[in-house]
């Protein structure tokens, strides 16, 4: 990959193992509204497409039909809202690799940026609680645009607020979600091999790299 002067991090299931976090929230949020729990390798294939997505699905996984999860939609949103500002950050932990790659990256002159489909608000408070904060010039999440990953929208945006073109901009991330909006948008795309993806291996996927950690992304990016 060449020519990189800057890179667009995704952060649930790419920075951040937030499968718990999600869990809590979720399963907390199902208990209060009557419905059946959902076991943590469903929820793994849920995350991604943001947080009204997951709890849609978790609603129809439990038996609902599309009308009936619809019914119950603003009724279960606010109650994940409480849940999971609770549990946001408490039952996660930073991958290996990904502070060291971050450091290395910036000390590259990268400019970095958060793009995530979790709500800005919860994106926020997450980096913060895990010190990850500082490394990035920019943030945004599922609600800053008028539309989220897959679509382009939100790194054609990111770019422009880093005022570095989308081909010398990398999106690093973990997902179809992630790639399919860097494919669109122009960008080059790296995958990690450790996080989400609907429980699918990532090297299906069309994209430049496949990494194992993050820190092994200096050594690919060629000046
Ligand atoms: O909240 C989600 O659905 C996942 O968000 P991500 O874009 O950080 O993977
Ligand atoms: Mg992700």
């Amino acid at each position: 990959m060449r020519g990189i002067r800057a890179a667009i991090v995704d952060l649930d299931g790419t920075m951040v193992d937030t499968l718990g976090d999600f869990d809590a929230a979720l399963n907390a949020t199902l208990r209060e509204l009557g419905r059946p729990a959902v076991a943590r390798a469903d929820i793994e294939r849920m995350v991604g497409k943001g947080s009204m997505h997951l709890i849609r699905a978790a609603l129809r996984h439990g038996g609902l039909d599309e009308a009936g999860a619809q019914a119950r939609l603003d009724e279960a949103w606010a109650s994940y809202q409480r849940h999971y500002a609770v549990a946001n950050g408490a039952h996660s932990a930073v991958y290996p690799g990904v502070v060291e790659g971050l450091h290395a990256l910036q000390g590259r002159g990268l400019a970095l940026a958060c793009v995530t489909n979790k709500p800005l608000a919860f994106a926020r408070d997450l980096l913060h609680a895990k010190g990850l904060a500082p490394f990035f010039a920019q943030v945004f999440g599922g609600d800053s645009f008028a539309r989220s990953k897959p679509d382009p929208l939100p790194l054609i945006e990111t770019c422009r607020a880093l005022a570095v073109a989308p081909a010398h901009t990398l999106m690093v991330g973990d997902s179809q979600n992630d790639a399919l909006a860097a494919r669109a948008a122009g960008c080059p795309v790296a995958l990690v091999s450790y996080g989400y993806n609907r429980g699918e291996p990532v090297r299906g996927v069309d994209a430049d790299a496949y990494l194992d950690r993050l820190d092994e992304l200096p050594a690919r990016l060629l000046p």
